[in-house]
């Protein structure tokens, strides 16, 4: 989220902006079709070399955030912009080249991996429709190998099927054929929770150690909290279609603004007894998109809410605990509420 204008605001640092971007999906239902709005005004800025955590419940719409900007779903409205370009406006290879720039890493990696293909197979896989980035059979050989030592499996892992690793080494091998392109953003879908612990840690440490290698920037999205603060330089949190505050990992997870984000980061574990908080707990389930509540999304199970929080949208407040934190909130946390005189 930022309150920055569009499209001049793009530095060079950053590689993605995405502005007031909106998605609607039409679904069946009792009495005729009716309007589910999965995205709705959504504001994110993504730096080179940075990893983003997004955060929120099942539903709040991280999968098609993380598919619009994979360009699997083209926004309704709002602007995607990729080092300045918007990817709507190519054709072709200008499109083709565009695409290589994002890569996706999924959760499960028993599922999202071919077992009657061989790891060489599933790693140039992408250079089938990417003709021209290797266009030489032995450099494809050779990048392959490349490859399966970038992630930590050996060169001979060539010739074997999924099927032969350890869902860590599964995992690699999804990294390795999200690299084959040569990507600058990967988006990392839920990437280690369907490992073991001890698993999960080697492969965190292995995208922490190829964004220090290739300055790679990623997507992080997540349910666990502990890994987000663990991985995260900056983290967004998502309610309802809507990001809802965004900052650095330090001002989220220890000066949350937001009343949902102090909700969440109440029930995240910690060591630390100085950032320890009594548990918040949310009453009532996430309304449905089909029928979200009008003015804040969240009014319904928060706690602070008051009447303008039903009538008006929220307005979004800048560098609340530090420049660039920001909540979109009548009722901020910790800071001198707008809109209605000071909250409790
Ligand atoms: N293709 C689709 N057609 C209709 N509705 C959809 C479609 N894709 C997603 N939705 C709806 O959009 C909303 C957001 O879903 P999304 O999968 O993006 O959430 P999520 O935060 O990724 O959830 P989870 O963590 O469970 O994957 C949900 O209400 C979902 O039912």
């Amino acid at each position: 989220m930022s309150d920055t204008t569009p499209a001049q605001a793009t530095t060079p640092a950053q590689v993605l902006e995405v502005r007031d971007v909106g998605k609607t999906f039409t679904v069946p239902g009792k009495g005729g079709r009716r309007q589910l709005r999965a995205l709705d005004g959504i504001n994110l800025d993504l730096r080179r070399g940075e990893t983003l955590g997004l955060v929120g419940e099942s539903g709040c719409g991280k999968s098609t955030l993380a598919r619009t900007l994979m360009m699997l779903e083209r926004p309704d409205s709002g602007s995607v912009r990729w080092d300045g370009t918007d990817p709507y406006q190519l054709k072709g290879n200008d499109l083709l080249a565009l695409r290589r720039k994002v890569q996706m890493v999924f959760q499960d990696p028993y599922a999202s991996l071919n077992n009657r293909m061989t790891a060489a197979e599933i790693i140039s896989e992408p250079w089938r429709t990417h003709k021209d980035i290797y266009p030489r059979k032995r450099d494809r050989a050779a990048r392959v190998r490349e490859l399966l030592h970038l992630v930590g499996l050996r060169p001979s892992d060539e010739h074997r099927s999924p099927q032969e690793f350890s869902g860590g080494q599964r995992q690699r091998l999804g990294i390795a054929r999200a690299l084959a392109l040569n990507p600058e953003v990967i988006i990392c879908d839920e990437p280690v929770s369907a490992l073991d612990l001890s698993v999960q840690a080697q492969v965190l440490n292995l995208l922490n150690d190829l964004q220090a290698e290739l300055d790679i920037s990623y997507i992080f999205i997540s349910h666990d909290l502990s890994v987000v603060r663990h991985v995260a330089d900056r983290v967004a949190v998502m309610y309802l279609g809507r990001i809802v505050e965004t900052g650095s990992t330090e001002a989220v997870f220890d000066h949350p603004a937001h009343p949902y984000t102090e909700a969440l980061m109440s029930a995240a574990p910690t060591l630390d007894p100085a950032t320890r908080r009594e548990r918040i707990l949310l009453s009532g389930e996430v309304p449905s998109p089909l029928n979200p509540p009008s003015g804040c999304r969240f009014r319904t199970r928060c706690a602070h809410a008051t009447d303008i929080c039903a009538t008006t949208v929220p307005p979004t407040v800048s560098d609340q605990a530090e420049p660039g934190h920001i909540v979109e909130c009548f009722h901020p946390r910790g800071r001198v509420s707008l809109g209605m005189p000071a909250v409790a």
